[in-house]
Protein backbone atom coordinates (compact mmCIF):
# COMPACT_ATOMS: atom_id res chain seq x y z
CA UNK A 1 0.00 0.00 0.00
CA UNK A 2 1.59 3.30 -0.72
CA UNK A 3 0.67 6.52 1.28
CA UNK A 4 -2.91 6.56 0.71
CA UNK A 5 -5.06 3.56 0.25
CA UNK A 6 -5.90 2.93 -3.73
CA UNK A 7 -9.49 2.00 -4.07
CA UNK A 8 -10.87 0.19 -7.34
CA UNK A 9 -14.77 1.40 -7.59
CA UNK A 10 -17.17 -1.00 -9.38
CA UNK A 11 -20.03 0.66 -11.04
CA UNK A 12 -20.15 4.81 -11.35
CA UNK A 13 -23.89 5.07 -11.10
CA UNK A 14 -25.72 7.06 -8.37
CA UNK A 15 -23.95 5.30 -5.38
CA UNK A 16 -20.74 4.75 -7.30
CA UNK A 17 -19.98 8.49 -8.44
CA UNK A 18 -20.93 9.68 -4.88
CA UNK A 19 -18.43 7.39 -2.97
CA UNK A 20 -15.97 8.47 -5.89
CA UNK A 21 -16.65 11.81 -4.92
CA UNK A 22 -16.53 11.09 -1.47
CA UNK A 23 -13.66 8.83 -1.77
CA UNK A 24 -11.59 12.02 -2.94
CA UNK A 25 -13.02 14.82 -1.59
CA UNK A 26 -14.76 13.90 1.56
CA UNK A 27 -12.69 10.93 3.54
CA UNK A 28 -8.63 11.14 3.85
CA UNK A 29 -6.39 8.13 3.81
CA UNK A 30 -7.62 6.82 0.60
CA UNK A 31 -7.77 7.46 -3.24
CA UNK A 32 -9.76 6.30 -6.41
CA UNK A 33 -6.87 4.17 -8.34
CA UNK A 34 -8.77 2.28 -10.75
CA UNK A 35 -12.71 2.67 -11.52
CA UNK A 36 -15.11 -0.14 -13.79
CA UNK A 37 -18.04 -0.02 -15.30
CA UNK A 38 -19.33 -1.28 -18.53
CA UNK A 39 -20.67 1.76 -19.77
CA UNK A 40 -17.19 3.79 -20.50
CA UNK A 41 -18.75 7.03 -20.39
CA UNK A 42 -20.35 7.02 -17.24
CA UNK A 43 -17.14 5.77 -15.54
CA UNK A 44 -14.95 8.60 -17.35
CA UNK A 45 -17.53 11.23 -16.25
CA UNK A 46 -17.34 9.81 -12.47
CA UNK A 47 -13.92 10.55 -12.31
CA UNK A 48 -13.16 13.47 -14.96
CA UNK A 49 -10.30 15.89 -13.03
CA UNK A 50 -9.32 12.57 -10.69
CA UNK A 51 -5.40 12.07 -11.33
CA UNK A 52 -4.21 8.55 -11.63
CA UNK A 53 -7.28 6.99 -12.10
CA UNK A 54 -7.56 3.87 -14.81
CA UNK A 55 -10.54 3.50 -16.20
CA UNK A 56 -12.20 0.07 -17.26
CA UNK A 57 -15.24 -1.65 -18.77
CA UNK A 58 -14.06 -5.09 -17.33
CA UNK A 59 -14.27 -5.08 -13.53
CA UNK A 60 -11.73 -7.90 -13.12
CA UNK A 61 -9.16 -5.42 -15.03
CA UNK A 62 -10.10 -2.50 -12.09
CA UNK A 63 -9.30 -5.11 -9.51
CA UNK A 64 -5.92 -5.84 -11.43
CA UNK A 65 -4.87 -2.40 -12.02
CA UNK A 66 -1.63 -0.91 -10.55
CA UNK A 67 -2.34 0.77 -7.16
CA UNK A 68 -5.50 -0.92 -6.00
CA UNK A 69 -5.22 -1.94 -2.48
CA UNK A 70 -8.90 -2.42 -1.85
CA UNK A 71 -12.57 -2.51 -3.51
CA UNK A 72 -15.70 -0.34 -3.31
CA UNK A 73 -18.40 -2.36 -4.94
CA UNK A 74 -21.46 0.22 -6.36
CA UNK A 75 -22.84 -2.19 -9.37
CA UNK A 76 -26.08 -3.64 -9.28
CA UNK A 77 -26.94 -6.49 -6.60
CA UNK A 78 -26.93 -9.29 -9.07
CA UNK A 79 -22.92 -8.51 -9.93
CA UNK A 80 -22.13 -8.33 -6.17
CA UNK A 81 -21.41 -12.30 -5.76
CA UNK A 82 -18.42 -12.32 -9.07
CA UNK A 83 -17.05 -8.62 -7.67
CA UNK A 84 -16.71 -10.34 -3.74
CA UNK A 85 -15.42 -13.46 -4.90
CA UNK A 86 -12.41 -11.69 -7.14
CA UNK A 87 -11.48 -9.71 -4.52
CA UNK A 88 -11.13 -12.38 -2.14
CA UNK A 89 -8.75 -14.15 -4.57
CA UNK A 90 -6.78 -11.09 -4.71
CA UNK A 91 -7.04 -10.79 -0.83
CA UNK A 92 -8.46 -7.37 -1.46
CA UNK A 93 -10.40 -5.54 1.58
CA UNK A 94 -14.43 -4.96 0.24
CA UNK A 95 -16.62 -2.34 0.81
CA UNK A 96 -20.05 -3.76 -0.98
CA UNK A 97 -23.28 -2.03 -1.35
CA UNK A 98 -25.83 -3.55 -0.09
CA UNK A 99 -27.58 -5.63 -0.92
CA UNK A 100 -24.67 -8.13 -0.32
CA UNK A 101 -25.96 -10.17 -3.06
CA UNK A 102 -29.70 -10.44 -3.45
CA UNK A 103 -30.13 -14.76 -3.71
CA UNK A 104 -29.48 -16.08 -0.29
CA UNK A 105 -27.45 -19.66 -2.19
CA UNK A 106 -25.66 -16.71 -3.92
CA UNK A 107 -25.09 -14.74 -0.61
CA UNK A 108 -24.41 -18.37 1.47
CA UNK A 109 -21.23 -19.16 -1.26
CA UNK A 110 -19.93 -15.22 -0.02
CA UNK A 111 -19.99 -16.46 3.27
CA UNK A 112 -18.21 -19.81 2.59
CA UNK A 113 -15.63 -18.29 0.14
CA UNK A 114 -14.47 -15.63 2.97
CA UNK A 115 -14.78 -17.99 5.85
CA UNK A 116 -12.22 -20.83 3.89
CA UNK A 117 -9.60 -17.40 3.88
CA UNK A 118 -10.16 -17.96 7.50
CA UNK A 119 -9.95 -14.38 8.17
CA UNK A 120 -12.47 -11.42 7.44
CA UNK A 121 -12.53 -9.12 4.08
CA UNK A 122 -15.70 -7.97 3.10
CA UNK A 123 -17.87 -5.10 5.07
CA UNK A 124 -21.47 -4.47 3.86
CA UNK A 125 -22.70 -0.59 3.22
CA UNK A 126 -25.78 -0.89 5.80
CA UNK A 127 -24.71 3.16 6.37
CA UNK A 128 -27.60 3.40 8.60
CA UNK A 129 -25.66 2.10 11.58
CA UNK A 130 -23.10 5.11 10.95
CA UNK A 131 -25.98 7.45 11.00
CA UNK A 132 -25.90 9.76 14.57
CA UNK A 133 -29.73 9.25 15.04
CA UNK A 134 -29.24 5.58 14.81
CA UNK A 135 -26.31 4.96 16.40
CA UNK A 136 -28.13 7.09 19.68
CA UNK A 137 -31.06 4.77 19.54
CA UNK A 138 -28.66 1.62 19.49
CA UNK A 139 -26.63 3.25 22.64
CA UNK A 140 -29.93 3.67 24.61
CA UNK A 141 -31.22 0.24 23.83
CA UNK A 142 -27.63 -1.43 25.19
CA UNK A 143 -28.02 0.58 28.28
CA UNK A 144 -30.77 -1.52 29.03
CA UNK A 145 -32.76 1.89 30.89
CA UNK A 146 -35.93 1.49 28.85
CA UNK A 147 -35.93 -2.35 29.99
CA UNK A 148 -36.67 -4.86 27.26
CA UNK A 149 -37.75 -3.90 23.33
CA UNK A 150 -41.00 -5.43 22.44
CA UNK A 151 -41.55 -3.18 19.33
CA UNK A 152 -39.97 -1.33 16.31
CA UNK A 153 -41.58 0.60 14.08
CA UNK A 154 -40.59 1.61 11.21
CA UNK A 155 -41.35 4.00 8.06
CA UNK A 156 -39.70 4.15 4.79
CA UNK A 157 -40.40 6.31 2.33
CA UNK A 158 -38.74 7.89 -0.67
CA UNK A 159 -40.13 9.85 -3.32
CA UNK A 160 -39.98 7.61 -6.56
CA UNK A 161 -38.53 4.32 -7.21
CA UNK A 162 -35.52 4.09 -10.07
CA UNK A 163 -37.14 2.90 -13.36
CA UNK A 164 -37.92 -1.12 -13.70
CA UNK A 165 -38.20 -1.28 -9.85
CA UNK A 166 -40.37 -4.32 -8.67
CA UNK A 167 -42.76 -5.40 -6.36
CA UNK A 168 -40.01 -7.62 -4.68
CA UNK A 169 -37.27 -4.83 -4.90
CA UNK A 170 -39.24 -3.03 -2.01
CA UNK A 171 -38.22 -5.94 0.11
CA UNK A 172 -34.54 -7.03 -0.97
CA UNK A 173 -33.49 -3.50 -1.76
CA UNK A 174 -35.37 -0.99 0.28
CA UNK A 175 -36.74 -3.04 3.51
CA UNK A 176 -33.47 -4.44 3.44
CA UNK A 177 -32.31 -1.56 5.46
CA UNK A 178 -35.09 -2.54 8.04
CA UNK A 179 -33.75 -5.64 7.74
CA UNK A 180 -29.89 -4.90 9.07
CA UNK A 181 -30.72 -2.26 11.61
CA UNK A 182 -33.63 -4.51 13.35
CA UNK A 183 -31.08 -7.40 13.59
CA UNK A 184 -28.48 -4.25 14.75
CA UNK A 185 -30.96 -2.55 17.18
CA UNK A 186 -32.01 -5.53 19.27
CA UNK A 187 -28.86 -7.98 19.11
CA UNK A 188 -30.67 -10.68 17.57
CA UNK A 189 -32.06 -12.94 14.26
CA UNK A 190 -35.17 -12.33 12.60
CA UNK A 191 -36.88 -15.79 12.31
CA UNK A 192 -40.55 -15.01 10.75
CA UNK A 193 -42.20 -12.79 8.29
CA UNK A 194 -45.71 -11.92 7.00
CA UNK A 195 -46.02 -8.89 4.07
CA UNK A 196 -49.54 -7.40 3.40
CA UNK A 197 -51.05 -5.20 0.71
CA UNK A 198 -52.57 -2.17 0.97
CA UNK A 199 -54.41 -0.73 -1.89
CA UNK A 200 -51.84 0.13 -4.19
CA UNK A 201 -50.95 4.02 -5.11
CA UNK A 202 -51.60 5.55 -8.08
CA UNK A 203 -48.92 7.15 -8.02
CA UNK A 204 -47.31 3.50 -8.18
CA UNK A 205 -45.87 2.40 -11.88
CA UNK A 206 -48.14 0.07 -13.35
CA UNK A 207 -48.04 -3.15 -11.65
CA UNK A 208 -45.96 -2.37 -8.78
CA UNK A 209 -47.26 -3.47 -4.97
CA UNK A 210 -46.25 -0.14 -3.34
CA UNK A 211 -46.88 0.49 -0.57
CA UNK A 212 -46.62 -2.77 1.35
CA UNK A 213 -46.45 -3.59 4.99
CA UNK A 214 -43.99 -5.87 6.14
CA UNK A 215 -43.90 -7.65 10.24
CA UNK A 216 -40.98 -9.48 11.33
CA UNK A 217 -40.53 -11.72 14.09
CA UNK A 218 -37.56 -11.95 16.23
CA UNK A 219 -35.63 -14.83 18.25
CA UNK A 220 -36.99 -13.20 21.85
CA UNK A 221 -40.48 -12.70 20.76
CA UNK A 222 -40.44 -8.62 19.44
CA UNK A 223 -41.95 -7.52 16.77
CA UNK A 224 -41.04 -5.54 13.79
CA UNK A 225 -43.33 -3.55 11.56
CA UNK A 226 -42.58 -1.41 8.23
CA UNK A 227 -44.53 0.24 6.17
CA UNK A 228 -42.38 0.67 3.13
CA UNK A 229 -43.75 3.04 0.34
CA UNK A 230 -41.27 3.82 -2.36
CA UNK A 231 -43.59 6.14 -5.00
CA UNK A 232 -44.73 7.96 -1.85
CA UNK A 233 -44.43 11.37 -4.06
CA UNK A 234 -43.58 13.48 -0.91
CA UNK A 235 -40.43 13.30 0.59
CA UNK A 236 -37.93 10.65 1.83
CA UNK A 237 -38.27 9.66 5.37
CA UNK A 238 -36.94 7.03 7.40
CA UNK A 239 -38.20 6.60 11.17
CA UNK A 240 -38.24 4.21 13.67
CA UNK A 241 -39.89 4.45 17.18
CA UNK A 242 -38.43 1.41 19.75
CA UNK A 243 -41.36 0.48 22.39
CA UNK A 244 -39.74 -1.36 25.72
CA UNK A 245 -41.16 -2.25 28.62
CA UNK A 246 -40.17 1.35 30.67
CA UNK A 247 -40.62 3.75 27.34
CA UNK A 248 -40.19 4.19 23.90
CA UNK A 249 -37.95 6.43 21.69
CA UNK A 250 -38.23 7.74 17.85
CA UNK A 251 -36.05 8.77 15.50
CA UNK A 252 -35.96 10.23 12.06
CA UNK A 253 -37.92 13.48 12.77
CA UNK A 254 -35.41 16.08 13.85
CA UNK A 255 -32.68 16.28 10.41
CA UNK A 256 -34.38 18.93 8.87
CA UNK A 257 -35.11 22.61 9.24
CA UNK A 258 -38.21 24.45 10.99
CA UNK A 259 -38.61 27.24 8.50
CA UNK A 260 -40.92 29.91 9.90
CA UNK A 261 -42.38 33.08 7.62
CA UNK A 262 -45.65 34.72 6.09
CA UNK A 263 -47.03 33.54 9.93
CA UNK A 264 -46.60 29.64 9.55
CA UNK A 265 -43.82 27.39 10.30
CA UNK A 266 -42.77 24.45 7.43
CA UNK A 267 -40.29 21.71 8.12
CA UNK A 268 -38.25 20.90 5.25
CA UNK A 269 -37.77 16.85 4.33
CA UNK A 270 -34.86 15.35 2.88
CA UNK A 271 -35.64 14.42 -1.50
CA UNK A 272 -33.45 11.00 -1.13
CA UNK A 273 -31.44 9.07 0.75
CA UNK A 274 -28.24 10.97 -0.45
CA UNK A 275 -29.14 13.83 1.52
CA UNK A 276 -30.89 11.72 4.40
CA UNK A 277 -27.94 9.74 5.08
CA UNK A 278 -24.70 11.90 3.86
CA UNK A 279 -23.27 11.89 7.06
CA UNK A 280 -24.04 8.14 7.87
CA UNK A 281 -21.97 6.91 4.03
CA UNK A 282 -19.45 9.63 5.01
CA UNK A 283 -18.74 8.03 8.61
CA UNK A 284 -19.14 4.91 6.68
CA UNK A 285 -16.33 4.83 4.14
CA UNK A 286 -13.92 6.87 6.66
CA UNK A 287 -14.09 4.07 9.03
CA UNK A 288 -13.63 1.32 6.59
CA UNK A 289 -10.69 3.12 4.79
CA UNK A 290 -8.94 3.57 8.73
CA UNK A 291 -10.07 -0.20 9.37
CA UNK A 292 -8.64 -1.44 5.87
CA UNK A 293 -5.40 0.74 6.47
CA UNK A 294 -5.24 -1.07 10.48
CA UNK A 295 -5.70 -4.49 8.55
CA UNK A 296 -8.76 -4.83 10.26
CA UNK A 297 -12.62 -4.91 9.14
CA UNK A 298 -15.13 -3.28 12.20
CA UNK A 299 -18.45 -2.45 10.06
CA UNK A 300 -21.42 -4.38 9.41
CA UNK A 301 -20.39 -8.25 7.61
CA UNK A 302 -20.94 -10.86 5.26
CA UNK A 303 -22.53 -13.02 7.80
CA UNK A 304 -24.94 -9.77 8.09
CA UNK A 305 -25.28 -9.53 4.70
CA UNK A 306 -26.14 -13.26 4.35
CA UNK A 307 -28.77 -13.45 7.03
CA UNK A 308 -30.27 -9.87 5.54
CA UNK A 309 -30.94 -11.85 2.45
CA UNK A 310 -31.75 -15.00 3.53
CA UNK A 311 -34.83 -12.60 5.55
CA UNK A 312 -35.59 -10.31 2.24
CA UNK A 313 -36.14 -13.82 -0.07
CA UNK A 314 -38.21 -15.07 2.83
CA UNK A 315 -40.28 -11.69 2.79
CA UNK A 316 -40.33 -12.18 -0.89
CA UNK A 317 -42.09 -15.83 -0.49
CA UNK A 318 -44.24 -14.03 1.88
CA UNK A 319 -45.29 -11.02 -0.06
CA UNK A 320 -45.95 -13.38 -3.43
CA UNK A 321 -47.89 -16.21 -1.38
CA UNK A 322 -49.59 -14.18 1.70
CA UNK A 323 -48.41 -16.44 4.19
CA UNK A 324 -46.65 -15.98 7.20
CA UNK A 325 -42.72 -17.30 6.11
CA UNK A 326 -39.91 -19.16 8.72
CA UNK A 327 -36.71 -18.04 8.04
CA UNK A 328 -33.88 -20.49 8.06
CA UNK A 329 -30.77 -19.78 7.99
CA UNK A 330 -27.45 -22.45 7.14
CA UNK A 331 -25.00 -23.02 10.23
CA UNK A 332 -22.68 -20.04 11.13
CA UNK A 333 -19.41 -20.72 10.53
CA UNK A 334 -16.82 -19.77 13.71
CA UNK A 335 -15.50 -16.65 11.55
CA UNK A 336 -18.57 -14.27 12.50
CA UNK A 337 -20.55 -13.51 15.96
CA UNK A 338 -24.26 -13.94 15.41
CA UNK A 339 -24.95 -10.07 14.71
CA UNK A 340 -21.85 -7.85 14.23
CA UNK A 341 -22.02 -5.03 16.90
N1 LIG B 1 -26.70 2.28 0.75
C1 LIG B 1 -27.66 2.92 0.12
O1 LIG B 1 -28.42 3.69 0.70
C2 LIG B 1 -27.86 2.70 -1.33
C3 LIG B 1 -27.30 1.61 -1.93
N2 LIG B 1 -27.53 1.36 -3.24
C4 LIG B 1 -26.93 0.16 -3.79
O2 LIG B 1 -25.82 0.57 -4.59
C5 LIG B 1 -25.69 -0.29 -5.73
C6 LIG B 1 -25.74 0.55 -6.98
O3 LIG B 1 -26.96 1.25 -7.03
P1 LIG B 1 -27.12 2.59 -7.91
O4 LIG B 1 -25.87 3.35 -7.89
O5 LIG B 1 -28.37 3.22 -7.44
O6 LIG B 1 -27.35 1.96 -9.35
P2 LIG B 1 -27.11 2.64 -10.77
O7 LIG B 1 -27.95 1.87 -11.73
O8 LIG B 1 -27.26 4.11 -10.66
O9 LIG B 1 -25.57 2.34 -11.06
C7 LIG B 1 -25.06 1.06 -11.24
C8 LIG B 1 -23.87 1.19 -12.20
O10 LIG B 1 -23.20 -0.07 -12.23
C9 LIG B 1 -22.85 -0.35 -13.60
N3 LIG B 1 -22.64 -1.79 -13.73
C10 LIG B 1 -23.51 -2.76 -14.16
N4 LIG B 1 -22.92 -3.96 -14.09
C11 LIG B 1 -21.66 -3.76 -13.60
C12 LIG B 1 -20.58 -4.62 -13.30
N5 LIG B 1 -20.66 -5.94 -13.45
N6 LIG B 1 -19.44 -4.07 -12.82
C13 LIG B 1 -19.34 -2.74 -12.63
N7 LIG B 1 -20.35 -1.86 -12.89
C14 LIG B 1 -21.49 -2.39 -13.36
C15 LIG B 1 -23.98 0.23 -14.40
O11 LIG B 1 -23.60 0.47 -15.75
C16 LIG B 1 -24.28 1.52 -13.62
O12 LIG B 1 -23.49 2.61 -14.09
C17 LIG B 1 -26.81 -1.33 -5.60
O13 LIG B 1 -26.33 -2.44 -4.93
C18 LIG B 1 -27.84 -0.61 -4.72
O14 LIG B 1 -28.66 -1.48 -3.99
C19 LIG B 1 -28.26 2.21 -4.01
C20 LIG B 1 -28.83 3.31 -3.47
C21 LIG B 1 -28.67 3.67 -2.08
O1 LIG C 1 -30.54 1.64 -0.59
C1 LIG C 1 -31.35 2.38 -1.05
C2 LIG C 1 -31.99 2.16 -2.36
O2 LIG C 1 -31.36 1.11 -3.05
C3 LIG C 1 -33.45 1.79 -2.09
O3 LIG C 1 -34.12 1.62 -3.32
C4 LIG C 1 -34.12 2.90 -1.28
O4 LIG C 1 -35.44 2.52 -0.97
C5 LIG C 1 -33.37 3.14 0.01
O5 LIG C 1 -34.00 4.20 0.71
C6 LIG C 1 -31.92 3.48 -0.27
O6 LIG C 1 -31.23 3.71 0.93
Amino acid sequence: MGELLGVAVLGAGHMGADHIRRLDRVVSGARVAAVADPDAGRAEAAVAGLAGVTVHTDPEAALDAPGVDAVLIASPGPAHEAALLGAFARNLPVLCEKPMVPDSAGALRVVEAEARLGRRLAQIGFMRRYDAEYRRLKALLDGGTLGRPLLLHCVHRNVSSPPGFTSAQLINSSVSHEIDAARWLLGEELTAVTVRRPVSSKGAPEGLIDPQFVLFETERGALVDVEVFVNCGFGYQVRCEAVCEAGAARIGEDRSMLVTAAASARREVARDYLVRFADAYDREVQDWVDATRAGRVTGPGAWDGYAASVVAEAGVRALETGDRVAVELAPRPDLYASVSR
